[in-house]
């Protein structure tokens, strides 16, 4: 049994077959890269993974239990959380609060122990907190705690979301173009804490156009285009691999 095992996953937009009948399964602790060019279903893949989308066909499993069609609360409780393309954070919010977003899910007292802040209140936001604390500090952003979102580095505010993930107790991590918008300088330093959540026991699910940060990280890759997949394999097979350049290269033959 597969830690995650998507198997045959289809999503119908209207006329157009966004995701179909896609494959695939990741281990505990591994890199797995889903790539494929403009417009190939990545993202429709990631919101059916998180719930976003409901699933036309097949199924998800996750350690063992379809997850499929359930809500993206659900998914998150489950341990799948995700960040998104565009950096999505509450900018005017402090780097802790933002965080303290993601511990929220598990969190036990009702809506009315927060209305009168009784001690139940107290004491879970208490260890919450501590726990935001902890996890900022093991991502190096340990004294940015209190400075507002917007006033970090772009890199910085990556690490941010995947920290709010990583609040969640998350055991599969989504990133969707964690390195958009970032110099080499700045993917550079970005593979290396990927590693690092990799080494710290996560599981991650990548999204990437940046194909030296897919190459250098990736145990395995997915590869799909128009919806289908169309190759899965070791970083050094999908370089190589004739229709994956075809893809990339929009149908120009090689020898053409
Ligand atoms: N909510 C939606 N309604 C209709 N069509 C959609 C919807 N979401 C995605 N699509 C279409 O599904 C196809 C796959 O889109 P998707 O965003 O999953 O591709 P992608 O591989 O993530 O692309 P990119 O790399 O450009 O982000 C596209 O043709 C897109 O226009």
């Amino acid at each position: 049994m597969a830690f995650l095992d998507v198997k045959g996953i289809t999503k119908v937009f209207g006329g157009l077959v966004a995701v179909d009948n896609v494959t695939f399964h990741v281990e505990k602790g591994e890199i797995v890269s889903i790539i494929g060019p403009n417009g190939a279903g990545k993202t429709t893949v990631f919101n059916m993974l998180t719930g976003v989308y409901e699933i036309d066909k097949g199924e998800i499993l996750f350690e063992g239990e379809p997850i499929h069609n359930h809500t993206p609360q659900e998914i998150v409780k489950a341990g799948i959380s995700r960040t998104f393309q565009n950096i999505r954070l509450f900018p005017n919010l402090r780097v802790i609060e933002n965080v303290l977003v993601g511990t929220h899910i598990h969190t036990k007292y009702n809506f009315f122990a927060s209305l009168f802040r009784t001690p139940q209140y107290k004491e879970e936001e208490a260890r919450l907190t501590v726990k935001a604390i902890h996890i900022l500090e093991s991502i190096g952003l340990g004294d940015q705690i209190n400075n507002y979102a917007r006033n970090l580095a772009y890199g910085d505010q990556r690490k941010i979301e995947i920290a709010r993930a990583i609040a969640t107790d998350a055991k599969i991590i989504l990133l969707d173009e964690p390195a958009a918008g970032m110099n080499p300088q700045e993917s550079e330093e970005l593979l290396r804490f990927i590693r690092e959540l990799r080494d710290k026991g996560y599981t991650i699910i990548l999204i990437e156009h940046d194909m030296s940060v897919v190459m250098n990280i990736s145990d395995r890759i997915y590869v799909i285009d128009h919806g289908k997949q169309i190759a899965e394999g070791l970083p050094a097979e999908i370089a190589s691999n004739e229709q994956v350049i075809e893809a990339y290269l929009g149908g120009v033959k090689k020898d053409a």
